[in-house]
Order: structure tokens, then C-alpha cells, then sequence
């Protein structure tokens, strides 16, 4: 069995991808961010407070015959960026791309963090971590990959995302024709939750790779591609009118300038993001300054190759062989 979704870019630039996920019975569907930098499936819903629910598709399990109350389950998540959200937790159908998992734990908020009130484009995420990183207690659950995996053809899953335009999550089945390159693999590290790797080296503007390893996280809850200081540095000494702007905490520049592309090894094979890519967006509406869609993950202390990234490839993450396959798209 497989399941394939069509996800899209929540704004102009590309803050975050939404994914329709349908659960209990009858479904009621809601817009998802599929982060495989978290392990929990949450969900705004009938509990939220109405306040903080306004403007979202919201769950009600009352609704839907075949929820059932976790009792005595609670749950309680920050993410990177300081946003957070904690409630308690149903178990019910949740069908993705056309595959359903019967009994799922569906974490149901009964307090969001403002981010997400006001990130009204999306109703949750759908985490696509590892098991050992999820937030429920007294027993944490299992993701919903986790869950479909034993069904599934292939124990694995693939992110096509795009710029401005309709991407997919497949699950067991790897669709080579996304892709233009040979997938390149290399070991996965899940033991924090996230899906942790080292990419091999890197180099600018289309220049030989150096051997100098990044060791950082595939995420698709990440906006942005978070590297070392050195390595921004190096990237923005090409870039003339690039300068850190303290109110944009990033770099930005001319909207006019003609950005180089950065490329970085993974499993033998070189992913080459193109200058369009790292211009992510006018820093306002209308502006001809553009905040960098490459910024520094020194105030991080993880280095996050987030949608910047993933949208130069197809990735494969592969729980099955504790591997990502990484090819250039
Ligand atoms: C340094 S991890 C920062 C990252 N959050 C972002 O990337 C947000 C995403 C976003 C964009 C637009 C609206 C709302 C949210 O966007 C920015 O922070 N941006 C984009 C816009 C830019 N102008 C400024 C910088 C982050 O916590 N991700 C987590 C998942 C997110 C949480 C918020 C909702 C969306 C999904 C997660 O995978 C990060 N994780 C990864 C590994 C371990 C723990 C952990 O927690």
C-alpha cells in the first residue's frame, strides 16, 4: 500500500507547506505542516479556546463516531522558534494521501502559543520524527508514519517540495521521475528525534565542493537553510550589498542583485541550490530589500537544512535503513 499528498506554499515566500489531512468519521479535513523536525500529531479544535481559534478549521471529536479519549494522556511542545502548544489527546482515524491509520493519537490543543493563533493558514502539524521524540505523557505515541509504516510497500517517505508551486509527500514509494538526479544516501541519525545527518562538504556559485562536513537536520518544518557562521559569511561575501539587518534578524540585500547558488555533497551526489531559491522574499510588500533564504544557525546550535534547501531536491527519508536519499531536482 501507498499514500500520496499534494502539499502547497502557505504565502509568496514559502513560509511553510500546507497538506490536507482527514480525520475521524465523517473526515473532517484540516490544513497540516508536516515537520520532520517533531514526532507529535496536534491539531487546533473544539477544546482550543475560541479566542485563539477564531479563523482556524478546527476538529471536534465529539463529532466523529470513532474518536476515543486517551484518558489521563496529556501533551506539552516548544518548537525552534519559541512558539508552543499543549493539551490532551484522542485517538482516531487520520487518513493521508489515501492511506489511513486506524488509531492514531490525535493531540487535541487546549492552549496555543500566539504564533500559531495567528498563523491562520494552518490547523497543526503532523510530525515526521522519529517515536523516541514525542511529547505525550504518561505513554508517549507513535507517529502517524510510524503507524502506516508496516503497511506501507517501502518503510519510507519522500518530500518533493517547491517554489510556488504543488509539491507531494509519498509514503512507501519513491517516484524516481521527480527527481533529475541519482539519489545519493547517507546514514541517518534519529536518536534526537529529528532525522539528523552529515552532508560532506559545500562550495558557492557553482565553485568545486571543499571537504569541510556539516552536520545538521532534514526539516520541513524549517523555513529557512541555518548554517554556520563561516559558511553564511563566505556565501554573503558574494552577495555586494548583503548586510545583517538587526530588525529582520538575517541578512538581506538588493532585491536586484543576481545571488550565486550554494551546493553541498550528501551520499556522493552535490544538491545545488540556485540563487532564486535564496532569495526568499522582499523583507515587506513592495520593498527592494530581500531577506536571504540562507541565514546563520549559530543562535540555534543545530544547523537545519530546512524548505530553502529541500526545495532544490527530492528527499527520501527512509526509516526502514535509517537513511535520507538526497537527489538534485
Ligand atoms: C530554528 S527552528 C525554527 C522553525 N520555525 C520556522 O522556520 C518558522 C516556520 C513558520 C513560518 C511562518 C509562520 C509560522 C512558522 O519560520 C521562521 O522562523 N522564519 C520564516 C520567516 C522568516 N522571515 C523568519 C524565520 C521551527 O521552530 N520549526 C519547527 C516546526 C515549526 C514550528 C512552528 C509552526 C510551523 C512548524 C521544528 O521543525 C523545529 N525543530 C527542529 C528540530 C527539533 C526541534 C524543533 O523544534
Amino acid at each position: 500500500q501507498t499514500g500520496s499528498a499534494n502539499t502547497n506554499p502557505s504565502d509568496s515566500a514559502d513560509d511553510e507547506y500546507i497538506t490536507s489531512v482527514s480525520i475521524g468519521t465523517p473526515a473532517q479535513v484540516l490544513p497540516l505542516d508536516f515537520d520532520t523536525g517533531s514526532s507529535d500529531l496536534w491539531v487546533f479544535s473544539s477544546e482550543t479556546p475560541k479566542s485563539s481559534a477564531s479563523g482556524h478549521v478546527t476538529y471536534s471529536p465529539s463529532k466523529s463516531s470513532t474518536a476515543k479519549k486517551l484518558s489521563g494522556s496529556t501533551w506539552s511542545i516548544k518548537y525552534g522558534d519559541k512558539s508552543s502548544s499543549s493539551g490532551d489527546v484522542y485517538t482516531d482515524v487520520v487518513t493521508i494521501g489515501g492511506f489511513s491509520v486506524k488509531t492514531q493519537a490525535v493531540e487535541s490543543a487546549t492552549k496555543v502559543s500566539t504564533q500559531f493563533v495567528q498563523d491562520t493558514l494552518i490547523s497543526g502539524l503532523v510530525g515526521l520524527g522519529f517515536d523516541i521524540g514525542n511529547q505525550v505523557s504518561p505513554r508517549p505515541q507513535k507517529t502517524w508514519f510510524s503507524n502506516a509504516a508496516s503497511s506501507l510497500a517501502e518503510p519510507l517517505f519522500t518530500a518533493d517540495l517547491r517554489h510556488q508551486e504543488t509539491g507531494s509527500y509519498n509514503f512507501g514509494f519513491i517516484d524516481t521521475s521527480l527527481a533529475k538526479g541519482t539519489i545519493g544516501y547517507t546514514p541517518a541519525d534519529g536518536s534526537e528525534g529529528y532525522w539528523g545527518f552529515t552532508a560532506t562538504g559545500y562550495s558557492v556559485g557553482g565553485a568545486k565542493l571543499n571537504r569541510n562536513s556539516i552536520t545538521g537536520i532534514a526539516d520541513t518544518g524549517t523555513t529557512l537553510l541555518l548554517l554556520p557562521d563561516n559558511i553564511v559569511d563566505a556565501y554573503y561575501n558574494n552577495v555586494e550589498s548583503a548586510e545583517y539587518d538587526d530588525s529582520q534578524e538575517g541578512v538581506v540585500f538588493d532585491c536586484s542583485e543576481d545571488l550565486p547558488s550554494f551546493s553541498f555533497g550528501v551520499g556522493g551526489q552535490t544538491i545545488t541550490i540556485s540563487g532564486d531559491l535564496l532569495n526568499l522574499t522582499p523583507i515587506e510588500e513592495g520593498s527592494s530589500t530581500c531577506f536571504g533564504g540562507l541565514q546563520s544557525s549559530s543562535d540555534i546550535g543545530t544547523n537545519i537544512f530546512g524548505d530553502v534547501a529541500l526545495k532544490a531536491a527530492l528527499v527520501v527519508f527512509d526509516l526502514g535503513n535509517e537513511r535520507l536519499g538526497w537527489a538534485q531536482k
